[in-house]
């Protein structure tokens, strides 16, 4: 920050009078007014000077004058140079703009002196010739009287504007000034020009005026109501761009209504707004809200989340837990009117201060680091396979290696299931016999946070359901494609079939009245699931759909996921995951209804949850299958576009840790893997999800073989979830396929388009249960009654048959009910 003028103020208190210079001097006249000082310096979005050129440093009582003043915010002391010769030891000299400096060190300040080479040093002084001087880059220091007093006839002739144009430069042939506009924590809003007219109708207003090169004076925000409260201008370090620091009113600075033109804001800005508007208009059940009010609850949070930092050790997990602690210390913030800005003012004053304390923590915090914990032995670094960093798959010849070699290639990450069956039977026992306040709970535990209802009933409202109009396009495309595809498979027709002369027997379909489709949110929040399960259920007639899902850390649900629910008519939506989810939709609590059958995917917790409840006759509740962690496995010949074949590979890598990929390279040399692995590097690192997708490919494999038989013979004993074929002639190699989920075909048929909008399913069986299941169908959701209409003629044809097959059995009460009847008709 540069500012051409140092605004020269006599009493403290005229800090706050100084108009948009981004620095002023103060004189310290009495050692009083160093509170005064100081309690500025905590408000003031500038930097300030003190002059101390009257005073010395000769004992401990100014010497602490000195300290108070550098400690708290002050950036720099005007000092003669003898007390700048006694404090030297103490006070670093960037901090010391002294008077009379002329044979100073390079990186000092100096006062008062024009002759001096500018070099590092940054040279202020009352000059006769102020703008001269400013524009060789010296800062004039000037009194403030001076400078807000208007000239006869001025116009933008004002001291300040004058100032101000005479240290900028501009190399435009329109002689306009380029203009940052930040807000005040320095984030950029937007870039626009500056005139000296547009200067002075700046600081005339108070306002964010600027020279739009087409249209003459632009007053932001005079039609969109978007304006700006000008707080501060300043200089970038050549001079050569101005800086509008402003307080931005409305929508946001960008004509898009974002805050900023280069996008919405994100990270601590975005939490910041939210926080803000959840306390100013927080909806009733907004966890937010709650904190806001509950101070206990805000307070124990944030005590917890300050433990789970200390307990993280990975990357992901540290990244995790600070974020959290993070929301919490700003709602806390937010609670009591503390902005960031005010925050990184606080940071900005710590970083002044000249002096520090010792660092040591506080006894009771010592005790517990040293008693409650032993030092946790570094983790392992994450599996890396080639340790030089490279994300790579493993590579096995099939043509040479072993079977045994290549069976380990294709077994799944271990899933320790008596392990997970141990953690998932109390936590199911517990929402069985405690209902909504065990899930409550668990939520509370596993997902961090507390709820006051673990369910929502439709109809949900429309502010849960805001959503970009390019998602709805999305989802409706989607919706429409899944639902024609899964009405195709749907029976509605009864089957009739005379299996001899007066048997008929049929088969007719009936949606099973209430389902649960469990929707993951633990590492993704997968909106595209809640329409894989609950379409086919609107398709098959189901009564009752309801839908449970992990919320987010802020309470709420996903508003994809309730726009889904609100399209398919769910009765409910459970905000719960994992086991303790699929309990409560098993055995039904007081406010989740009991379901017939519980569908969708999800984590070890969930699937074995579903296992465990479905193995439960006091549950009376079926399942739809395994499925677990994704998985793909690709075909791939020397045809295949190695880009598209890595970024299938990625696609599902990035699921989770426990996904796998495999890779089957049919006839392919090792330059031509090699290209694949390349691929699969350079796309990895672009992903926000490196780090999953680091963990996952160093349990994946590329298999070599020799053929097309060997590879659909691999595929059919491996049974992924997902087959892709990047091959020639792909279509014609499908009849190989024995077992898979869902085949894609092709170059052109990435796994994506199936996870999301071309129509078919993408709940499907994991961990090579594609050997007996198929993925989530129309008739997931039904059952099948069979009726059969018998004759007298049938029962002649057929009823000897079944006396004799009666009797073998030695059940004759069996017998007898045709023989009865048999008789009577004169059969027999
Ligand atoms: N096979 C398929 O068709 C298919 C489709 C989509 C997603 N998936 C898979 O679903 C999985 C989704 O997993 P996820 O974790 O992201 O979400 P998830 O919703 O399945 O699980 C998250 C829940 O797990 C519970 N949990 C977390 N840690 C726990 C612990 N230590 N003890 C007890 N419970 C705990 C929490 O309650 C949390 O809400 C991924 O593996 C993904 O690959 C599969
Ligand atoms: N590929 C997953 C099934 O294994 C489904 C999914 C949802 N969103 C993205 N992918
Ligand atoms: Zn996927």
């Amino acid at each position: 920050m540069v500012s051409p003028i140092l605004v020269s103020v006599a009493q403290p208190r005229d800090v706050l009078s100084v108009p948009f210079v981004s620095e002023v001097l103060v004189s310290l006249k009495a050692a009083a007014a160093v509170q005064e000082i100081v309690a500025l310096a905590k408000e003031y979005l500038g930097q300030i000077y003190v002059d101390w050129t009257l005073g010395s440093a000769e004992n401990d009582n100014e010497i602490d004058i000195v300290l108070a003043l550098l400690n708290n915010g002050v950036s720099g002391l005007f000092v003669t140079s003898a007390v700048a010769e006694q404090i030297r030891n103490r006070v670093p000299n960037a901090r010391l703009v002294i008077k009379d400096g002329k044979d100073a060190a390079e990186n000092i300040c100096v006062f008062g002196e024009t002759e001096v080479k500018i070099g590092k040093r940054r040279v202020f002084g009352y000059f006769e010739q102020p703008l001269q001087q400013i524009a060789r880059g010296y800062t004039a220091v000037i009194e403030l009287d001076q400078l807000t007093k208007e000239y006869e006839n001025a116009g933008t002739k004002t001291p300040f504007v004058e100032c101000y144009v005479a240290a900028m430069n501009t190399d435009r042939p329109d002689g306009l000034y380029t203009t940052l506009v930040t807000d005040s924590r320095n984030q950029a809003l937007g870039l626009v020009y500056s005139s000296k007219k547009s200067i002075a109708e700046a600081i005339r207003t108070g306002s964010g005026v600027y020279q739009s090169r087409k249209h003459g004076l632009w007053y932001k925000g005079q039609t969109s109501g978007a304006t700006q409260k000008l707080l501060q201008l300043e200089l970038d370090c050549d001079s050569d761009c101005l800086k509008f620091v402003v307080e931005q009113a409305g929508a946001g600075f960008c004509h898009l209504d974002t805050a900023s033109c280069f996008g919405s804001s994100k990270g601590l800005a975005a939490l910041e707004a939210t926080l803000w508007d959840r306390k100013a208009n927080a909806p009733e059940g907004s966890y937010t809200k709650r904190l806001f009010e509950d101070e206990k609850l805000l307070n124990a949070k944030i005590r917890e989340e300050a433990d789970e930092l200390v307990e993280a050790t990975s990357k992901d997990e540290i990244a995790w837990e600070a974020a959290d602690l993070v929301y919490f210390a700003l709602a806390r913030c937010v609670k009591y009117g503390v902005s960031l800005a005010d925050i990184e003012r606080n940071l900005d004053i710590k970083a002044l201060k000249v002096t520090r304390r010792k660092g040591d923590a506080k006894a009771k915090y010592v005790e517990q680091e040293t008693t409650e914990k032993k030092p946790e032995e570094p983790k392992e670094p994450k599996e890396s396979v080639n340790g030089d960093g490279r994300i790579v798959m493993n590579r096995v010849d099939a043509t040479t290696a072993s079977k045994e070699d290549i069976e380990k290639c294709l077994q799944r990450p271990i899933q320790k299931s008596a392990d997970i069956m141990n953690l998932v039977t109390p936590i199911v026992e517990k929402v069985r016999i405690e209902g909504d306040a065990a899930l409550v709970e668990l939520t509370a535990k596993f997902d961090k946070v507390q709820l006051n209802s673990p369910v929502l009933n439709a109809p949900f409202p429309a502010e849960m359901m805001h959503i970009s109009e390019d998602v709805r396009k999305a989802i409706d495309i989607s919706f429409a494609n899944i639902k024609t595809f899964h009405e195709a498979q749907n029976q509605a027709e009864t089957l009739r079939v005379e299996t001899c002369p007066g048997v008929v027997c049929s088969r007719f379909a009936r949606p099973i009245e209430r389902v649960g489709c469990y929707i993951p949110g633990g590492t993704a929040v997968l909106p595209s699931t809640s329409l894989m399960l609950s379409v086919p259920a609107l398709v098959a007639g189901c009564k009752d759909i309801v839908f449970a899902s992990p919320p987010g850390k802020d309470g709420r649900l996903t508003p994809e996921v309730v726009y889904v629910a609100h399209k398919v008519g769910a009765k409910c939506i459970v905000l719960a995951g994992g086991a303790q989810a699929v309990a409560a939709m098993a055995y039904g609590t007081e406010s989740v209804p009991k379901c017939d059958k519980i569908m969708g995917p999800g984590n070890q917790f969930v699937t074995a949850a579903k296992m465990l409840v479905s193995n439960d006759s006091n549950a009376m509740c079926a399942i739809d299958m395994p499925a677990g962690p994704s998985e793909v496995l690709v075909v791939a010949d020397k045809y295949a576009d190695p880009d598209f074949v890595a970024s299938d590979l990625l696609s599902q890598a990035e699921h989770g840790v426990d996904s796998q990929v495999i890779l089957i390279a049919v006839d392919m040399t090792s330059a031509e893997i090699d290209k694949i692995d390349e691929a699969v590097h350079r796309q990895a690192l672009q992903l926000p999800r490196v780090e999953i997708v680091r963990q996952c490919i160093a349990h994946s494999t590329t298999i070599i073989v020799n053929s097309y038989d060997e590879a659909f013979d691999m595929s059919n004993r491996y049974a992924p979830e997902h087959l892709i074929l990047q091959i020639q002639d792909a279509e014609k190699w499908v009849d190989k396929v024995d077992n898979a989920g869902s085949v894609f075909v092709g170059a052109y048929s990435p796994e994506s388009c199936g996870d999301y909008s071309s129509g078919t399913n993408h709940t499907l069986p994991t961990y090579g249960y594609a050997r007996m299941y198929s993925g989530v169908n129309t008739t997931t959701f039904q059952k099948f009654i069979t009726s059969q209409v018998v004759t007298k003629e049938g029962l002649k044809s057929i009823g000897k048959a079944v006396m004799d097959l009666a009797a073998v059995e030695g059940l004759d009460a069996h017998r007898n009910a045709v023989k009865i009847r048999m008789e009577k008709l004169g059969y027999i």
